[in-house]
């Protein structure tokens, strides 16, 4: 197997993403990562831009890395300086990096209209300010901006760029597509014009505004390039950059390139949200390889099939990457959905049993009404219990009121619920304040019972979402509460449905705690 190298810009280009920023502390923890994940390049940043870049080139050496390389970013020297007068080139070099990138114009139009200098001068910009790196840094890498783009326009042009920086003798020239606007086919086109010309080893750095960066990247490693640029998530500016979570599985599964081990492939999910986490963002669920969705199978025709063999729905397993296959429950199930659910819940359940029918029937009709047992399987678990006769009832809530009340224009409204529970023989009646109706339902409920069950303590409320489901014929419309809970160990996700905002919540809640007891049971 032949090696492509992974050079990791999450630090850089991914902090150039809209609604991205990350601490100095975030980014020496993904480094870390990164390198356990066995990145071998990782770009830090650009410490001629602010403190903090400077700052983590500063942190990052108190680390003991595995094998990764750390790159320090900066661009070419300004025009009318030479080099070591040149600021951004005088910092890149105190970074202490071990190896340094800078970008330089390959696209006449950019040197016209961005640095307004003459071609010929951009040309020296780029040569000296390499050679100059070249006997300062261990390693020295050029990023060719808008290669593509300035190939198209300027063939010539941009071949004499590339000369330039290969003149300087740098390690690698990374062809990039600035803009994110190159297809494949022109991408395959390019490379090999570039390869007939050009003999340093070459690499790609591709954005995602045409949704190519990762087909072109990896059309680019077929046609012989050893550097692979790209962020964790496709983070990056704009529409993002090439995504390392999809171009490494596809590198080492699809076209037999190695770049990580198989076990370190096996914690590329795991990075994929540690990274979500740190930049405070939502993991997309459909994202291939490592998304909720990207092997969760919804229709029934699909679950019949991949119980009978995974492949038959599934590019490739999902435990390479340390994702898991899982089974959707909804109107468009089938027997098989019921019954995989069943076993992941250590039910025994038979495909002729009538509970089974029964279970799915009332699963349809439920899903006619607004429910939606996808993101509430504690919900489902309950409901297959309730049918199989092995759901055990530990209260019955005797009834709640709820108080909303504002006092003055001026004042924050008031929230209180009170509850009234029976647990065996006895009769709770309690009352909690909250920050709005359903949190005071929520505090009350646990407080009725808390007295009974001790181990609802650990249960926290993690999520709430609401959706106001549209009215049918003849029906007003009504109100979906999706409710996820956790405790030490584990989450869950519970439903309800009302037209009545309060008892849709309450029915969730219920649904959360009842599941909660059945579980703390279960493991005792
Ligand atoms: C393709 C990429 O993603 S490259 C990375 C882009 N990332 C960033 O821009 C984030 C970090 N940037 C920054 O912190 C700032 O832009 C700095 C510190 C680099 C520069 O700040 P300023 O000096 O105030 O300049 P400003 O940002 O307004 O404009 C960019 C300057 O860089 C110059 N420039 C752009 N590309 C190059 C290049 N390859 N070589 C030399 N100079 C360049 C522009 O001509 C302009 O200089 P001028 O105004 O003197 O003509
Ligand atoms: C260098 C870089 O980030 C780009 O060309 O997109």
């Amino acid at each position: 197997m032949s090696l492509v190298k992974l050079y990791d810009t999450t630090l850089r280009d991914g902090t150039q993403a809209e609604d991205i920023s990350l601490l100095v502390e975030d980014k020496v923890r993904i480094a870390r990562k990164l390198d356990e994940l066995g990145i071998q390049y990782i770009e830090g940043g650009w410490p001629g831009s602010n403190p903090k870049d400077v700052a983590f080139f500063k942190d990052i050496k108190k680390e003991k890395l595995r094998q990764a390389k750390i790159a320090a970013f900066g661009s070419t020297r300004r025009a009318k300086v030479t080099p070591d007068k040149d600021n951004n080139i005088v910092t890149l070099i105190k970074a202490e990096a071990d190896a340094i990138t800078i970008f330089g114009k390959t696209w006449d139009f950019h040197v016209r209209e961005a640095l307004r200098i003459s071609l010929e001068e951009n040309l020296e910009l780029i040569y000296d300010s390499l050679e100059y790196l070249k006997k300062h840094a261990p390693e020295v890498f050029y990023d060719a901006e808008h290669f593509f783009d300035g190939y198209k326009a300027n063939p010539d042009y941009a071949i004499k760029t590339l000369k330039a920086a290969e003149e300087a003798n740098v390690d690698c020239i990374i062809l990039c597509d600035t803009n994110g606007g190159t297809m494949p086919f022109e991408v395959a086109e390019i490379i090999k014009a570039v390869k007939e010309q050009i003999k340093t080893p070459l690499g790609i750095h591709a954005h995602n505004d045409s949704e190519c960066a990762v087909a072109n990247s990896l059309h680019a490693v077929d046609l012989g390039i050893v550097q692979v640029q790209g962020t964790i998530n496709g983070f990056g500016e704009r529409c993002g950059n090439a995504n390392l979570c999809s171009i490494i599985p596809a590198l080492k599964v699809k076209m037999a390139k190695e770049c990580i081990s198989d076990e370190q492939m096996r914690h590329l999910r795991e990075l994929s949200r540690f990274v979500y986490e740190l930049a405070n963002i939502s993991p997309d669920k459909h994202q291939a390889y490592v998304g909720n969705s990207a092997f969760a199978h919804k229709g029934g025709v699909h679950v019949s099939a991949i119980q009978r063999h995974p492949e038959t729905y599934e590019h490739m397993r999902p435990e390479l990457v340390g994702n898991c296959t899982r089974v959707l429950v909804s109107d468009l199930s089938g027997r098989s959905n019921i019954l995989a659910k069943a076993e992941e819940f250590n039910i025994n359940l038979d495909s002729k049993d009538p509970v089974t029918l029964e279970i799915l029937d009332n699963i349809k009709e439920m899903e006619n009404r607004g429910y939606q047992f996808e993101g509430a399987e504690a919900s489902f678990e309950l409901l297959m219990m309730k049918a199989l006769g092995t759901h055990r009832k530990f209260f019955t809530v005797l009834g709640f009121r709820v108080i909303d009340e504002k006092r003055g224009e001026d004042q924050k409204p008031l929230a209180e619920a009170t509850i009234m529970v029976r647990v065996g023989g006895k009769v709770e009646h309690t009352a909690a304040e909250g920050s709005g109706p359903v949190n005071a339902l929520d505090n009350a409920i646990r407080k009725a019972l808390e007295k009974f069950y001790p181990k609802l303590k650990e249960v926290k409320l993690l999520d709430y979402k609401v959706r106001v489901l549209p009215a049918g014929q003849g029906t007003a419309s009504s109100t979906r509460v999706l409710i996820e809970s956790g405790d030490r160990h584990t989450r869950w996700g519970t439903v309800g449905v009302s037209d009545n905002i309060i008892d849709a919540s309450y029915q969730a809640l219920i649904d959360s705690i009842d599941f909660k007891l059945h579980k703390s049971e279960e493991q005792e």
